[in-house]
């Protein structure tokens, strides 16, 4: 067979797909290792590699009925870029064929070039049907996640198949961008795929990009005009700039410097104040105490998902017992730097229940807090996330007809 031409996304494709598969590196750190090749070829790789990862169980049972055994593992890398781009991504067949075809010749793996063509060539054909005869949600979500979600397991695992739309918060009276639909929890949303930096505005901090859910925990501090709150775990300073936005003195620490020096780079553009303070909120201790503290603690990120499809192939069921042992320290620390009758407001972007009510039930036992629990009304259009406790629960099978939203835990607590 003549040796057909590969290109420099689908290259750039198989390069992050080989990263998070093979040397199981999260996916932005994959694309920042891509940064000599042009934007546009990386925006349009990195879309080709999510729809591998978000999509891999259900791409794998369709290429596996035309396979009698298994390839390579980076002839299956290749099979998969050919796939998602034939089933998910509209791209024409032949163009399809044969870039994949080109990129296994690219990488050396010339010897199945006529494999690769003649089972993409079936996938054109026949793989729509068998795609869509599949339980999707189902084959493409690890066994210990789906178990972890419970009855919303289906919903959640649904919504994790479509690219997750781009939100933004707006600040105190700006205009939202045009085609932005309003939501009721009052953050701007658009199409996926939208690029924040071409929108009017942006270059005059109207705005900056955070999941309709993220905006939430801050506002369970209340008004907090006029008053010092500490934002623990600040960087890269998204729930910071809310608070700064509604007239708090904000101090912002995060332990990660290059973190918060992103984190000072969007107060700037924002035109936003806060203090940074490099550190680690384990060790740190301020004086004097404060009245509101957030603690946007580390954790599995399993409710960004829909943006981060790589942690459906990363995240092992042990990690959340480790994030958990490092949020219970972080409560503690929180709950040294708070004064009597203080409010702190603790969140993550888990569904993990060990990382999210079990902490808060653990913290309330441990170190004399008590939950001041959500009134409906906080949370305008969102009730069903408020939970028997009075906590935030959001997860992406929320809000479905609106585009569905992050998954995130927050709870109020009252120092007694
Ligand atoms: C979930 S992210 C915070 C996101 C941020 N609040 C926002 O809204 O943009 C968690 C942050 O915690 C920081 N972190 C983790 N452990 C820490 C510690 N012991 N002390 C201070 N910061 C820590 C990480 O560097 C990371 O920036």
């Amino acid at each position: 067979m003549k040796p057909q031409t590969s290109d420099p996304t689908r290259e750039a494709a198989f390069a992050l797909l080989s990263a998070v598969f093979d040397r199981h590196a999260p996916l932005d750190t994959a694309l920042d290792s891509l940064r000599a090749i042009p934007a546009r070829d990386r925006a349009a790789a990195h879309r080709i590699a999510a729809a591998v990862l978000r999509r891999t169980g259900s791409l794998d049972a369709v290429l596996d009925a035309y396979l009698t055994k298994a390839p390579p593992i980076p002839v299956r890398h290749a099979l998969r870029i050919g796939t998602a781009q034939l089933l998910l991504l509209g791209a024409p067949a032949h163009a399809a064929v044969s870039t994949a075809v080109g990129l296994a010749h690219a990488r050396g793996l010339g010897k199945f070039a006529g494999l690769v063509n003649a089972v993409l060539r079936r996938v054109a054909t026949e793989g729509k049907a068998a795609l869509d005869a599949l339980d999707a949600p189902r084959l493409d979500t690890p066994q210990w996640l789906w178990a972890s979600w419970g009855a919303d397991g289906r919903a959640i695992a649904t919504a994790h198949q479509n690219e997750a739309p781009l939100d933004l918060s707006l600040k105190p009276g700006a205009k939202p961008p045009e085609g932005a639909v309003l939501l009721p929890t009052g953050s701007a949303r658009l199409p996926a795929g939208t690029d924040v930096t071409t929108l009017a505005g942006f270059a005059d901090g109207d705005f900056w990009v955070q999941d309709a859910a993220a905006a939430l925990p801050a506002r369970l501090l209340g008004d907090v005009a006029g008053q010092r709150v500490l934002d623990l775990c600040a960087a890269p300073g998204g729930k910071t700039a809310q608070l700064a936005a509604a007239g708090a003195i904000v101090t912002a620490l995060d332990r990660d410097p290059a973190r918060l020096e992103r984190l000072r780079g969007n107060l700037a553009r924002l035109d936003l104040t806060a203090e940074t303070i490099a550190a680690d909120a384990l060790e740190w201790r301020p004086e004097p105490k404060f009245d509101a503290i957030l603690l946007d603690a580390p954790c599995s990120a399993t409710g960004t998902i829909r943006r981060h499809p790589e942690i459906l192939h990363l995240r092992r069921k042990h990690d959340i017992a480790a994030c958990a042992a490092i949020q219970d320290r972080l409560l503690d620390a929180a709950a040294s730097m708070l004064t009597p009758g203080g409010r702190l407001v603790y969140a993550v972007c888990s569904l993990q229940n060990d990382e999210g009510a079990e902490r808060i039930d653990a913290a309330c036992a441990r170190l004399g807090l008590r939950r001041d629990p959500l009134e409906p009304g906080e949370v305008p259009g969102l009730t069903e996330a408020i939970t028997a406790s009075g906590d935030l629960a959001t997860h992406p099978g929320l809000w479905p007809d609106r585009g569905g939203m992050d998954g995130f835990f927050a709870a109020r607590l009252i120092r007694s």
